[in-house]
């Protein structure tokens, strides 16, 4: 049974309607946030705003090893991987609780320095840290986030609101962070048995960008914004597990397909020099990899060019690369297509269409 399968399995149909209901949960299990619409939790008059609530968690050897992120990275990543959910409803970030149970390695300084990486993220998004939790813990260190966040009541960016029709985007290159933890991994490697392995130095390499994307990567919350405020916005999600997952959660929400246009993926100068260097496909980090915490969704294709006006004038990237079209859920790569922006082939190129699999980063 794979990690939604479990879910599933250990939620579906488990409360009935009545307590969602009276405590105004407008959205349950099944998105990126938890909406709720914090008057009606007390049965009271209806909210012009509705409560985001989510948890994400970090477990060591899983999401982060000594090698691979220092301290201060793994408080960062923690609270930046929680309000990138919050981003993808559409909401503001407001406030936090973070759950530690700390292995005896974790000295009281490295305890420090992670909250030092978390202080900085909470300041940088404007979360205040109310609480938390701390534990023992026998072997790995466990760092579990609760974000709360708001959404203007009934424009929270759900991802089931897909129509065919719509064109795909997604804010930011996707795959930086997988192809960062892969230049992360071969240096552990290559560091000699039995010596303390701390993450390598990158800096001033063609690899530090993609470093630094995996380790302090930056939640689109200026994005969800404008995203929720230009009203064409229909579905959205972060981009946690990969591209290729997230958008099939986007198809099967919307009951819809997805069709990515390969050509118009963007492509990171670094990301596409150090698969080159180190032989490997990019394609596969890009559609696999997850981690990157960009925005994928889709929108009224006729104001994408509006809106990438608007971003442009933030200064934020915004890529169209693809459209829904009616049909069994699904998620299709199309590559040598004559659609716009595809540079790289003559017209008279047939256009390849590839069913991506629903693979992507599974904890089962
Ligand atoms: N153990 C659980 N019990 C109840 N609900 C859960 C559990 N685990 C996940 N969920 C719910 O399942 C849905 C999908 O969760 P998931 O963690 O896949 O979303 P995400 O946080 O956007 O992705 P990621 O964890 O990759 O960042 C959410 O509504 C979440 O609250
Ligand atoms: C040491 C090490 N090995 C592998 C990975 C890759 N990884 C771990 S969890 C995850 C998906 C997001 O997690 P979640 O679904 O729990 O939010 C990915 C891509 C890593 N970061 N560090
Ligand atoms: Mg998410
Ligand atoms: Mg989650
Ligand atoms: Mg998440």
């Amino acid at each position: 049974m794979d990690e939604f399968a479990s879910i599933r399995h250990w939620t579906a149909d488990r409360q009935g309607e009545n307590w969602q209901q009276r405590r105004g949960v407008v959205r349950g299990i099944g998105d990126d946030t938890a909406v709720v619409d914090a008057a009606l939790a007390e049965d009271g008059v209806a909210s012009p705003k509705r409560l985001l609530l989510a948890v994400d968690t970090m477990v060591e050897t899983v999401h982060f090893k000594q090698s691979t992120m220092r301290d201060e990275d793994v408080g960062y990543k923690a609270l930046a991987a929680n309000i990138s959910d919050i981003a993808a409803m559409g909401g503001m970030p407001l406030h936090a609780l973070v759950s530690v149970s700390v292995p005896p390695a974790y000295t009281p300084e490295r305890m420090r320095r992670l909250y030092d990486g978390l202080y900085e993220c909470a300041e940088r998004y404007g979360v205040a840290i109310v609480g938390g939790d701390t534990t023992s813990s026998p072997g790995q260190l466990v760092v579990a986030v609760t974000v709360t966040g708001t959404v203007e009541a009934g424009r929270e960016l759900l991802r089931s609101g897909a129509k065919p029709g719509d064109a795909v985007f997604v804010t930011g290159a996707v795959g930086k962070s997988a192809a960062g933890l892969h230049a992360l991994l071969a240096q552990e490697r290559e560091q000699r048995a039995g010596e303390r392995l701390s993450p390598a130095e990158f800096s001033g390499t063609g690899e530090e960008l993609l470093v630094l994307a995996h380790q302090r990567p930056n939640p689109s919350v200026r994005a969800g914004r404008l995203l929720q405020e230009c009203g064409s916005c229909r579905s959205l999600n972060d981009v946690s597990d990969g591209l290729a997952s997230e958008a099939w959660e986007i198809a099967e929400a919307s009951k819809l397909r997805l069709v990515l246009n390969e050509a118009l993926l963007p492509r990171s100068g670094s990301l596409a020099a150090y698969a080159a260097k180190v032989g490997i496909d990019p394609l596969e980090w890009m559609l696999y990899g997850g981690e990157d915490y960009v925005l994928l969704g889709t929108m009224d294709s006729q104001d994408a060019d509006g809106m990438r006006a608007v971003f442009h004038e933030e200064g934020l990237p915004f890529f169209i690369i693809g459209e829904t079209e009616e049909g069994e859920p699904g998620v299709v790569l199309a590559s040598g297509s004559q659609s716009q922006g595809d540079k790289r082939g003559p017209s008279t190129h047939s256009c390849r269409r590839i069913e991506l699999k629903k693979r992507g980063y599974n904890h089962f």
